[in-house]
């Protein structure tokens, strides 16, 4: 106590102005101090804290200012409007800075853009392309639909149809058997449980492995193993204490996972079915301009990092002939341990496991109008929930867009030039992609006068976010060597040149 007031002494010199604190303000101070509330430990312990927050705010200000988003991934790269006719350079992509680098150090704090639909029929100007403004209408919030009329000129649908002719068209796979491929199947199918077995008991121990039965399914090309067919057996793979197969055990399994979907779960589902011809196109450096142009006018679209959708899958071109159709579907798939995504594979051990797609939205570019029919259908767009089982009722299958197109609860008609933006996916609530948007099912129902040309734009993104930034690194990474080797060429060509002039 006497040193508090010694201290108490030492404050009561007088202030700048030369004069003492006045009595009734010192006597009050005495008071409070010798109260103990304000006693000099106290003061201490309050700076030091006080401090100590300080810092801390300053070290998170600190941190959020130098992590800004994950690098080149989802950078907000402003590629508007007025960059979309410019030129870009088509130098590959620096090494990975160590900005990049350090991506897996933190969590997300992210966004992955969306748009906001606010209500169906809401209309919205978008900047799309220099010197012009669009109107982006709403058509549905589940999924969340967009249309954007005159996306396209004119003369570019023509040159995107004919650059699809120059290419060639080939005959659409199903990606599930459709019921004219079950039966052309048929001869593969019916081999027997044992030479099944056989086949894929790779090192021949009678027994199957996890890895064995994976390793026949990692691509997605073929119809033997779908990947709901793949999680019945793997299901049923764990079921068995020993964590393998016997020739009995798979008999079960492969029985149960290869009966058709709607038996097993009593839900009367058609497979996907489609009749159309299709082609891909490149867009990225030493494309035609005008691919190279729609892209950039998808990434001013959808404020996607550039880098996200220059690394997408290739514009795909279909045509739809009289009575061409394909039957409601998703474009890309809900995430399982059991899958991953094709366009990431090469980024992740994933070497045994289904290539599935992943595309977070999907921009429909129509180069032509149809006379009639072939309309796009959204059979549950803006239900209130969505019902698996509300989807095949009293026999009619919505689905079934052969059948029953006129039934969905949303059409649009294919106008030249017009563009359809949907996402597939919701989001994770934390600014990635999440669970696929089970209400972005549609389908195109039959064309019958005229020819309905499409060309499908997809945004392919990992649901695993540090797998799409390996993805991302090892592409620039990659890149970098091989300009690096290029340019390596380049050096050793000009200075033999040289000692060749010499
Ligand atoms: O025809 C369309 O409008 C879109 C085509 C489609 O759904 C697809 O190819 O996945
Ligand atoms: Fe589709």
């Amino acid at each position: 106590m006497e040193d508090i007031e010694e201290d108490l002494i030492e404050q009561e010199q007088p202030n700048i102005s030369g004069k003492p604190f006045n009595v009734p303000f010192r006597s009050t101070r005495l008071h409070i101090q010798r109260s103990n509330v304000c006693s000099r430990a106290y003061f201490v312990v309050v700076m030091v804290f006080f401090h100590v927050y300080i810092l801390n705010v300053i070290a998170l200000l600190l941190y959020v200012h130098y992590n800004n988003g994950p690098g080149d991934l989802v950078r907000g790269d402003g590629e508007s409007s007025a960059t979309v006719s410019g030129s870009r350079s088509s130098l590959p992509q620096a090494a990975p800075s160590t900005r990049e680098l350090r991506v897996e150090d933190y969590s997300q704090s992210f966004s992955l853009h969306r748009m906001e639909g606010i209500r169906v029929g809401h209309v919205q100007r978008v900047s799309i392309v220099p010197d012009r403004t669009h109107e982006m209408r709403t058509l549905s919030l589940k999924p969340l639909l967009f249309e954007i009329p005159g996306f396209l000129s004119e003369e570019e649908c023509r040159v995107v149809v004919q650059l699809a002719q120059l290419k060639g068209l080939m005959d659409s796979q199903s990606s599930m058997p459709s019921q004219g491929q079950e039966e052309s199947n048929q001869p593969l199918l019916s081999l027997s449980s044992e030479e099944v077995f056989s086949l894929l008991d790779l090192n021949q121990d009678g027994f199957l492995q996890k890895e064995e039965i994976l390793s026949h399914s990692r691509s997605q090309d073929g119809t033997w193993l779908s990947p709901e067919s793949l999680r019945q057996m793997l299901a049923g793979l764990e079921a068995c204490p020993t964590g393998t197969l016997t020739l009995g055990d798979f008999r079960r399994v492969y029985d149960v996972s290869q009966r058709p979907q709607q038996q097993r779960s009593g839900k009367l589902h058609s497979h996907f079915k489609q009749r159309n011809r299709h082609t891909w196109l490149y867009q990225g450096s030493g494309s035609h301009r005008v691919l190279q142009t729609l892209r950039k006018r998808v990434i001013g679209l959808t404020h996607l990092p550039s880098s996200l959708v220059e690394l997408s899958e290739p514009l795909q071109v279909i045509r739809y002939e009289h009575g061409d159709f394909s039957s409601a579907h998703y474009d890309s798939s809900s995430s399982h341990p059991e899958t991953t995504c094709t366009h990431t594979r090469l980024a992740g051990n994933a070497s045994a496991l289904t290539e599935v797609s992943c595309r977070y939205l999907t921009v429909s570019l129509y180069l032509s109008s149809v006379e009639d029919g072939g309309e796009i259908t959204f059979p549950v767009a803006d239900n209130r929930t969505y019902d698996e089982q509300a989807l095949v009722q009293e026999g009619v299958d919505l689905t079934d867009t052969q059948q029953t197109c006129g039934k969905g609860n949303l059409r649009m008609k294919p106008t030249t030039a017009t563009a359809l933006l949907w996402y597939n996916h919701l989001s994770d609530g934390r600014g990635w992609m999440g669970e696929l948007d089970e209400f972005s099912l549609h389908g195109d129902c039959p064309v019958r006068r005229g020819v309905k040309w499409v060309a499908n734009s997809w945004v392919n993104v990992d649901p695993d976010y540090q797998q799409q930034a390996r993805y991302q690194r090892l592409v620039a990474s990659q890149r970098h060597q091989t300009k690096a080797a290029m340019e390596d060429q380049y050096y050793s060509l000009s200075h033999s040149d040289l000692h060749l002039d010499l």
